[in-house]
């Protein structure tokens, strides 16, 4: 382990003025987001690089984080997206032959703060006792902070509910997605197929989505979230496909929402969601969805297939969630968390139509869940 200084060189302020002071590593400088925590024991790349993250600071329950770098292939976008990170022990050197760069130096070279020696635990009680809390968070190699300031920049920040983050995230122009998974769960294999015209609306698309979609036998063109239905019908799509990404679901309920009900409307191709895709969907069909206390993080998450009764161990990013209760006829929930009942799944009862709260594309995560692209292209092809 590298060694660190006995002078705090980074702290963690939270609106209520608790302090944690740490060891500052990465970007210099401070942010203000809403602090959630992540349980999953691998993939700090791809949770600091997936787009849903944008706006929060992240704290990290397992405590080996840097131990395997980090490469190029294991960005879910073009750039971190979370605020920052919280780890309870420094970043290690990276020991792995795949690492490019040491986790350190990478946040440094992409503008994201870390703070190491926090007391995760205890700041994990405080995020589900409070409800995922605003926070300031700031890197001085100096050590001298204004906690003052910091408490008011934390108070200052608005929050992510009602917050539009999509829009923010999204890409500027359509684009096509030809890559294909590194690797295929057990069972399966790439689908060799001239593929099936899939526009996927990108609300913070995490690319091994797009890989999992083409790997099932789609031909992606991506689109960006403020598209209309017109110009995803431009495409003849055979399926669509909501993508997860950042934010209040609700607060998309001026371009997102209106251009799926519009979809739906004219045509009954098959549409497929995840995560922000899944809140988005059931805005559409008249459903609300509603702010979690500290939302669920992890690799690590029960799902119960209400319709099999299997269980499966899912990967999980969400902040908000679908009221079941306010489901309408004929759309029937498909899945629930077994730790807390909530929503994780729905489907229309009479068209090609669902989607889910987790993500099925386990990056990071199990791979229980990937039968998930291959129902969405037989439902393409069954239409
Ligand atoms: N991963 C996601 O798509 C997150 C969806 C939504 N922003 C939430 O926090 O609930």
């Amino acid at each position: 382990m590298k060694k660190s200084s006995q002078t705090p060189t980074a702290c963690l302020v939270l609106a209520d003025g608790t302090i944690f002071f740490g060891h500052g590593f990465g970007a210099v400088g401070d942010t203000q987001a809403e602090l959630c925590f992540n349980t999953a024991m691998t993939g700090y790349q791809e949770i600091m690089t997936d787009p849903s993250y944008a706006g929060q600071v992240v704290t990290f329950t397992f405590p080996h984080i840097g131990n395997v770098g980090v490469n190029p292939e294991d960005d879910e976008a073009a750039d971190p997206v979370a605020a920052g990170m919280v780890v309870k022990w420094d970043p290690t050197d990276p020991s792995n032959w795949r690492a490019a760069e040491d986790l350190v130096a990478w946040l440094t070279r992409r503008g994201r703060i870390g703070i190491g020696g926090v007391d995760t635990r205890a700041l994990t009680r405080a995020i589900r006792q409070q409800g995922a809390p605003h926070v300031a968070l700031e890197h001085n190699p100096e050590g001298i902070f204004d906690i003052e300031r910091l408490v008011e920049k934390a108070r200052a920040f608005q929050g992510l509910e009602g917050l539009d983050l999509a829009k923010d995230v999204t890409c500027a122009q359509s684009y096509k997605w030809n890559e294909m998974r590194w690797s295929w769960p057990e069972g399966y294999v790439a689908r060799d197929t001239p593929g099936h015209r899939v526009v996927a609306i990108d609300y913070g698309a995490k690319r091994n989505i797009l890989r999992c979609l083409a790997s099932a036998g789609c031909d992606v063109t991506v689109l960006p979230a403020t598209a209309t239905a017109d110009d995803v019908m431009a495409h003849d799509p055979q399926g669509i496909f909501l993508s997860n990404g950042p934010g209040d679901p609700a607060a998309t309920g001026k371009y997102a929402v209106p251009m799926i009900r519009d979809i739906m409307d004219r045509s009954d191709i098959p549409v497929f969601g995840i995560c922000l895709g899944h809140q988005i969907l059931a805005l559409a069909l008249g459903a609300k969805t509603i702010k979690m206390n500290h939302g669920h993080h992890g690799a690590n998450h029960p799902v119960k297939d209400l319709e099999t009764g299997k269980v499966e161990i899912t990967s999980m990013n969400h902040g908000f969630t679908v009221d079941s209760q306010t489901l309408p006829q004929g759309v029937i929930e498909t899945h629930v968390s077994l730790f807390d009942g909530s929503n994780c799944g729905i489907r229309m009862r009479d068209r090609p139509v669902f989607s889910v709260q987790y993500h099925p594309e386990a990056s990071p995560g199990p791979q229980d869940s990937y039968y998930l692209f291959e129902r969405f292209v037989k439902a393409i092809e069954a239409a």
